[in-house]
C-alpha cells in the first residue's frame, strides 16, 4: 500500500467526532489540517479558547489546527482530503454540494437516511453518493472510537472504507499514526451496514441495562444483534467477514456495553421512563440510532431479512411498545436453530 502524503485535510463539522478527529490528524502531523464549524462564533471561540467546550470540553487544539467557518466550498477546493464529519441527516446536502471535487471525500456519519416515505427508503452513505455525485471519488472511515478518547490520545483502530484505492491511501495517510490503526477495507456496504445497525442495537442494549435484565440478555442480544446486521448487510452485497471486523463486532461492541454511547444513553433513559424527546434533548448531541432505526426495519422488511430485535427498538421509538412489553415479544418468539 502507497502511503502518498496529504498536504491538505479539510474537515466539515465540528461536533464531537469531526473535531477529535481533525485533533488526531492534527497531532500525527502528516498533513496541515483545517476544522470547519458552519457557526462563525463557535468557530471563533474554538479558535480563541484552544477547544471546542460545546462538544469536546477539556480537550486542547494542538497549535497547528486552523479553524474556521469561511466559504467551505471554496475551502474544501483547496484540499487534498475532505472528511464531512456532519451527522447523517447532512450527507446529501453536502455530497451534492461537493460532487465537482477531484480530491478523495469521506464521511464519518453511522446511519441510513430518515426514509422520506413507507414506499421510499432511506439510504446509506455510498448510496447517497451513487445518486448525487457519481463523480466523487468517496469513502467512509468508521469503526469503534468514541470522540472523548480519540481526542485524549487513547489507542484506537478504524477502518477506512472506499472502492477506490486512493481514497482509502487518503484516509490512512492523514489518521494512521502512534496512537490511531487506519485499516483499509473495500467492502462498503458491509462497513457502513455495520456502523449503522449498531447504533439501534445499542439503544436495545440500553434498555435491556436500564431494565436491569442482566448479563446474560445484554450478551443474547449482542450476539443475536449481529446476526441481524450480517442478515442484513449480506442481502445488501456485503462480505460476511467484514462484520467480524471493526466495523462490524468491534463497534457493535463498544457501543452497547460503553457508557459514552449517545445510542446506549437514550436505551438507558428511556428504560428510567424518560419520554425519547427527553432522552434526546438531553443528550446534546445526534444519537444516529434514533433516525435510522425505521429504516433499517423498512429495509430489512423489503429484502426479506428478519431483524427482530430492530423491529422492537422501532415500536419502542414509536411509542407502540412498553419495554416490558418489548421484552416479552422478543423472548416469547418461536424456537429456531441458531444459524437460521
Ligand atoms: N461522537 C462519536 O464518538 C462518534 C460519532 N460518529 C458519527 O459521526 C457523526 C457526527 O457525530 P458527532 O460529531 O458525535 O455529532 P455531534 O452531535 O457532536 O455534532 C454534530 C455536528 O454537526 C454539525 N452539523 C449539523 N448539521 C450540519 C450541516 N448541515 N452542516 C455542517 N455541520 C452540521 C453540528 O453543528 C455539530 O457541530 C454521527 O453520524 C455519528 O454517528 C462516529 C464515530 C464516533
Ligand atoms: O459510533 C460511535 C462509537 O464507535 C459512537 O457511538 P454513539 O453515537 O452511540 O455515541
Amino acid at each position: 500500500m502507497t502511503l502518498a502524503p496529504t498536504p491538505h485535510t479539510v474537515v466539515l463539522g465540528a461536533g464531537a467526532w469531526g473535531t477529535a478527529l481533525a485533533i488526531g490528524a492534527a497531532r500525527h502531523g502528516a498533513a496541515r489540517v483545517t476544522l470547519w464549524a458552519r457557526d462563525a462564533a463557535q468557530a471563533a471561540t474554538l479558535a480563541a479558547r484552544r477547544e471546542n467546550p460545546r462538544y469536546l470540553p477539556g480537550q486542547a487544539l494542538p497549535d497547528t489546527l486552523q479553524v474556521t467557518s469561511g466559504d467551505a466550498l471554496a475551502l474544501a477546493a483547496s484540499a487534498d482530503l475532505v472528511v464531512i464529519g456532519t451527522p447523517m441527516a447532512a450527507l446529501r446536502e453536502w455530497l451534492t454540494a461537493l460532487r465537482g471535487l477531484q480530491a478523495p471525500v469521506a464521511w464519518l456519519c453511522k446511519g441510513f437516511e430518515r426514509a422520506p416515505a413507507d414506499d421510499q427508503p432511506g439510504l446509506l452513505g455510498h448510496e447517497i453518493a451513487a445518486r448525487v455525485a457519481p463523480a466523487l471519488r468517496t469513502g467512509v472511515l468508521s469503526g469503534p472510537s468514541f470522540a472523548l478518547e480519540v481526542a485524549r490520545g487513547q489507542p484506537t483502530a478504524l477502518v477506512a472504507a472506499s472502492a477506490h484505492a486512493a481514497v482509502r491511501d487518503a484516509l490512512v495517510a492523514a489518521f494512521h499514526g502512534p496512537t490511531l490503526r487506519v485499516y483499509a477495507n473495500d467492502d462498503v456496504a458491509g462497513v457502513e451496514v455495520g456502523g449503522a445497525v449498531k447504533n439501534v442495537l445499542a439503544i436495545a442494549t440500553g434498555l435491556c441495562d436500564g431494565l436491569d435484565l442482566g448479563l446474560n440478555a445484554r450478551a443474547a442480544l449482542i450476539t443475536r444483534g449481529l446476526a441481524e446486521i450480517t442478515r442484513l448487510g449480506l442481502a445488501l452485497g456485503a462480505r460476511p467477514d467484514t462484520f467480524m471486523g471493526l466495523s462490524g463486532l468491534g463497534d457493535l461492541v463498544l457501543t452497547a456495553t460503553g457508557d459514552l454511547s449517545r445510542n446506549r444513553q437514550v436505551g438507558l433513559l428511556l428504560a428510567r421512563g424518560q419520554t425519547l424527546e427527553q432522552a434526546v434533548a438531553s443528550l446534546g448531541h445526534v444519537a444516529e440510532g434514533v433516525y435510522s432505526a425505521r429504516t433499517v426495519a423498512q429495509r430489512a422488511r423489503q429484502l426479506g431479512v428478519d431483524m427482530p430485535i430492530t423491529e422492537a427498538v422501532v415500536a419502542l421509538l414509536e411509542g407502540r411498545l412498553r419495554p416490558a412489553q418489548a421484552v416479552a415479544m422478543l423472548m416469547g418468539r418461536d424456537p429456531k436453530s441458531e444459524g437460521a
